[in-house]
């Protein structure tokens, strides 16, 4: 191990109730939304390839003309409360919401700069009303902020100069600002989801990050910080120069889920996912594989399994509705959740051996494991090995709780559930109620 100034601040898990309450969460919502929703993805009618919040970033797109979409930020249809409704029926224990994305445009009337809200035919603060919504619904919030700012002149890549070093210091002021404005406003909020952090010029300030780490947490403790929000003083980001940690849970599965609990390393950590393949912010025109509700709720139950938290995007459009798509998938999830959701909430790694049929789910506290059941053999025979000492007591369906099974014991800590009859072309879960032998 070397001494770090600014490695992690503590080794494994957090085991504080804050922490608690964000592991047990299972499913979450991812919300994109920002002046990108506008184009959609498209300019002066031609497609942007690449994820329609970048649109800014297209050579086709000057930023000047960009930025001017703010005088047509003007989504008269909003109404957080039907979002939230929404977010509810399909089961969410929280909300990640954009607040600012690399554009820079504010979703809240920021005193720190003109590029908001305030400053655009909407006038309103969006942010607010939001947190409320979904707190009413019993759905906790999140803020994403993004540190990269395209829009903040004072914003660089890299600091080759002194004049990059006077300009970024001020753009260092202007990030601490906003954010301790933000948690100030908003002190429902149980975390901040930081994103565009990659660049050098960032990563250079792994003194000022960690303070102004420490800084936000005793203005609000409890804060729930992820890895992608510092680096150490060598650079490394997420998992220090001692390979340990940085933040509450790690922020790397983007677009991409662990295969096995190896790949966790014993770390809380959450896997944020599009319905296409690589669209963030409303697109217009959705091209590639769009994910199925089945193929949702498959990345869901792995999610849970390895201890991680699942979180959905979804990318409102500029009028401030959500697009018939996300609605039919959020309805579809809704409605497996309203049926299977004690397999999810509370959901942690079993320990027993991974079979082809799906995933075992342990409810943390209880002795339930849950069998999430996506690929039926031909046989009907679902093995289980338990962990050593573990034995099955009771089997039976959570959709129907007078269907049982009798586990055949095939071996050391090893049985076949025989699956009744024809199951259906839909996940199903099993009960496991287990006991401990010796
Ligand atoms: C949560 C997601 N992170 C953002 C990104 C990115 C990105 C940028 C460059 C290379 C790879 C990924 C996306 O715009 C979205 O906000």
């Amino acid at each position: 191990e070397i001494s770090l100034q600014h490695g992690a601040h503590r080794l494994g898990r957090r085991n504080d109730a804050d922490m608690a309450r964000w592991r047990a969460y299972g499913l979450g919502q991812f919300i994109h939304w920002g002046l990108y929703s506008i184009p959609g993805g498209e300019w002066n009618g031609k497609i942007y390839n690449g994820a329609a919040e970048w649109i800014r970033t297209w050579k086709e797109v000057s930023p000047q003309a960009y930025d001017s979409l703010i005088y047509r930020f003007n989504p008269i249809k909003f109404n957080p409360d039907s979002w939230a409704a929404v977010a509810g029926r399909m089961g969410v224990k929280y909300v990640t919401i954009t607040t600012k994305h690399h554009d820079g445009f504010c979703l809240w009337p920021s005193k720190y700069t003109n590029f908001t809200v305030a400053h655009s035919p909407y006038k309103k603060d969006i942010i607010g009303p939001l947190v409320k919504a979904y707190n009413k619904q019993g759905i906790d919030v999140i803020l994403y902020f993004s540190i990269m700012d395209w829009h903040n002149p004072d914003w660089r890549y890299d600091i080759k100069t002194r004049d990059d070093s006077i300009a970024f210091n001020r753009f260092k002021q202007f990030t601490r600002n906003q954010l301790l404005e933000l948690l100030t406003r908003y002190p429902t909020a149980k975390g901040l989801w930081f994103d565009g952090t990659w660049d050098n010029s960032w990563v250079k300030q792994a003194a000022f990050a960690d303070s102004l780490e420490t800084e936000m947490r005793k203005l609000r403790p409890g804060l729930i910080i992820g890895s992608r929000f510092r680096a150490d003083e060598y650079g490394k980001r997420h998992f220090d120069s001692n390979g340990n940690l940085m933040g509450d849970y790690e922020q790397g599965w983007e677009r991409k889920i662990p295969e096995k609990i190896e790949d966790v390393h014993g770390n809380d950590w959450d896997c944020v996912m599009t319905i296409p393949e690589n669209q963030w912010g409303y697109a217009k025109t959705w091209s590639g594989h769009i994910k199925t509700a089945d193929e949702l709720l498959e990345m869901l139950a792995k999610c849970v399994s390895l201890d991680g938290n699942f979180v959905l995007n979804f990318g409102p459009k500029p009028d401030g509705t959500l697009r018939t798509e996300e609605q039919t998938l959020a309805k579809a999830i809704g409605d497996w959740m309203t049926v299977n959701k004690e397999a999810i909430y509370n959901g942690e790694y079993a320990g027993f051996a991974k079979q082809d049929w799906g995933y075992f789910i342990k409810n943390t506290g209880t002795n339930k494991t849950y069998m999430v059941i996506f690929n039926v053999p031909v046989s009907g025979l679902l093995r289980v090995t338990t962990p050593l000492h573990t034995v099955i007591n009771k089997a039976y369906d959570l959709g129907n709780l007078t269907q049982t099974y009798t586990p055949e014991e095939i071996g050391t800590s090893t049985y076949f559930i025989h699956l009744h009859q024809q199951t259906p072309k839909k996940p199903f879960v099993i009960v496991l109620e287990t006991g401990e032998t010796g």
